[in-house]
């Protein structure tokens, strides 16, 4: 087993991690920390636990430690990071001097040597890891993955953007109050209304996406080369994020053809066998009234995108439309940090 920690245990997405690693076969947690505010308690006491499922009793009585790296247990080999950005930026290059730091929090995602990955997606991008290592001086290594709304719609392009040639995206989304953290959003916001802005949330769909989808030259990323605008707002749903996504090709749009590339997409995780892989990681429905956060985003384990809906749009030609649903706590920030770490298990370590 190897032995990994948790930063930012007790928030919302440090909740997610220790339900999706309490029972898993490679990953054994030894070390939980939080803000100064947490740390001294026994998890059970610093928590307020939100999940739906019980706190696991393996972690109970585990004493919550500072997040400052001389406090981690040296036995350690892989820290989870879910801290916010600002203090993340701080943190995890520390860390990264003797530990394998998964981190989803934004602050180094798009930083140069710093592979922001989804496993079926980019995998190559780990190959930065050695230049990271040389250019830092550090024996660990730090490894990103996307937004909660990037890492959805990436899933759902990636067949597309492999088999066709994509010349604009436009896609609108309904962000569930979870995205924002448990005193994100105070419901006298957003309960009977929406709120029609999610600060940075539409560059960093923008500037991501592109580049997941971009290729490696040495170790610099060259973009993806089609335009995409996003629109961003958050609405009263607790889990699962939900995206319109409109799609101009540079072809004529076969809808039947793209239904079955998505359909059949597999990638390294599926070849692998990963613990946390879905079998499919992009499931498409027929039914007129799918995908819907509430039945569609624990999908595989709240792993896979669900796509519906998906026409041709009778607007514009070469075009075709579909309605997302990703889980953003699971795939979109937990799940995605403890799939690559299985890669990177596999792999490299
Ligand atoms: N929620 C989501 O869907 C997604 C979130 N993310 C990212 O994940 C990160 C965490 O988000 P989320 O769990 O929602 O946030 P929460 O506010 O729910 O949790 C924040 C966690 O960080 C700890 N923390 C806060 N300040 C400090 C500090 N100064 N020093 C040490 N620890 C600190 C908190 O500890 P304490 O309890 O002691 O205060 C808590 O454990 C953010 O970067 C967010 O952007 C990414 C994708 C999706
Ligand atoms: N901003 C996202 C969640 C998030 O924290 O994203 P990021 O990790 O890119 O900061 C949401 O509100 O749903």
């Amino acid at each position: 087993m190897v032995k990994v920690g948790v930063l930012g245990a007790t928030g919302m997405v440090g909740q997610r991690f220790i339900q999706l690693l309490a029972d898993h076969p490679d990953f054994e947690i030894a070390a939980l920390a939080a803000s100064s505010r947490s740390a001294g308690k026994k998890y059970e006491d610093a928590t307020t636990w939100y999940m739906n499922d019980e706190m696991p009793e393996s972690v109970r009585d585990i004493k919550v430690i500072e997040t400052d790296p001389a406090h981690m247990d040296k036995d350690v080999e892989i820290v989870f990071s879910s801290l916010p950005a600002d203090f993340a930026a701080k943190v995890e290059p520390e860390y990264a001097k003797d530990f394998v730091v998964a981190s989803n929090a934004s602050a180094m995602r798009m930083k140069k040597d710093i592979p922001l990955v989804i496993p079926e997606v980019n995998p190559q991008f780990l190959d930065m890891i050695e230049a990271q290592q040389k250019n830092n001086n550090w024996d660990g290594f730090i490894v990103t993955n996307p937004n909660c709304s990037t890492i959805a719609l990436t899933l759902t392009l990636k067949p597309i953007y492999d088999n066709f040639n994509i010349n604009r995206i436009y896609v609108s989304t309904m962000q569930a109050v979870s995205g924002a953290g448990y005193n994100g959003v105070p419901s006298m916001a957003i309960l009977d209304n929406l709120v029609p802005y999610i600060g940075g949330e539409e560059e960093k769909m923008e500037s991501e996406t592109l580049h997941l989808l971009g290729s490696l030259d040495g170790d610099e990323v060259v973009p993806a080369n089609f335009s995409l605008s996003a629109s961003c707002h958050r609405v009263p749903v607790i889990d699962g994020h939900t995206e319109a996504v409109f799609v101009e090709l540079d072809e004529e749009a076969d809808i039947d053809k793209i239904k079955k590339t998505m359909a059949d997409f597999r990638g390294l995780p599926q070849e692998l066998g990963l613990h946390s892989a879905p079998e499919q990681p992009v499931i498409v429905k027929e039914e007129d009234d799918r995908p819907q956060p509430r039945m569609d985003r624990m999908a595989y384990g709240g792993m896979a995108a669900t796509v519906g809906r998906l026409r041709k749009d009778q607007a514009f030609d070469n075009s075709f439309k579909y309605v997302l649903v990703g889980h953003n706590t699971i795939r979109g920030a937990a799940g995605a940090s403890i799939l690559n770490a299985e890669l990177i298990n596999k792999q490299i370590l």
